[in-house]
């Protein structure tokens, strides 16, 4: 599903990740580890593309930033990133028309994380772990082969953390996966969870 083979990246004067392979199997979810500083959000992103990088990535047999790469995974950063001018419903149907998704799993996602009152709104009129939701739940809606998520669980409330792991448990049921980070135990009690830090998978740790 997704695999990554000597990917290296400087930022600055620092060498942020150094000879990194990496590879996640149909109905996985690696929780990428590893304290402040690591690495984690910078090997994410350059998973889907995000940070220029050396070395190799494929998503289901694409490079991520092809169309068809592309098209195979959702990412959600620490802070998702909503457009000022789009309500919660209009982000929805921007979605599902970008990804060609139907409108409906992605309604019964916002649902799910009890949004279902909020599609009227504009992200400036949300909280912080409000826009988190709809964020998580549309790239959950979405059911993309990759799911990358840095940090889901960081604002959510108790409720939400449930609703993600239901998730989480279904798309690895269903045989799609995902890549996250978290500094909690929220994974603890799912099946098919793979822990990896981000120190192991550095050339010289293999
Ligand atoms: N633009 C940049 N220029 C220089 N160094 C950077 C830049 N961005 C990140 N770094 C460094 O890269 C390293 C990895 O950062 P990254 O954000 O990937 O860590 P992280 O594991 O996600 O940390 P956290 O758990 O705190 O979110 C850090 O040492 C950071 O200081």
């Amino acid at each position: 599903m997704l695999t990554a083979q000597n990917i290296s990246v400087t930022l600055g004067a620092a060498r942020v990740l150094h000879d990194v392979d990496l590879k996640v199997k149909a109905g996985e979810i690696l929780h990428l580890t590893g304290g402040n500083g690591a690495g984690k959000t910078t090997l994410l992103r350059v998973l889907c593309g995000l940070t220029a990088s050396a070395g190799q990535i494929q998503v289901q047999g694409h490079p991520p930033r092809s169309v068809a790469g592309r098209a195979a995974f959702a990412f959600v950063p620490d802070e998702a990133e909503l457009y000022d001018d789009l309500s919660v419903a209009e982000h929805a149907q921007f979605a599902s028309l970008a990804y060609a998704a139907p409108l409906e799993d992605l309604h019964t996602a916002l649902n799910a994380f009890d949004l279902g009152h909020r599609l009227d709104q504009f992200p400036a009129e949300l909280s912080r772990g409000t826009r988190q939701k709809v964020g998580l739940a549309i790239a959950l809606g979405l059911k993309r082969p990759l799911t990358v998520l840095d940090e889901p669980f960081g604002t959510l409330d108790t409720d939400s953390r449930q609703v993600l792991r239901d998730h989480l448990s279904r798309l690895a049921a269903e045989g799609r996966c995902a890549v996250l980070t978290t500094h909690g135990g929220e994974l603890a009690q799912l099946p098919k969870v793979r822990v990896v830090s981000v120190a192991q998978l550095q050339g010289s740790s293999r």
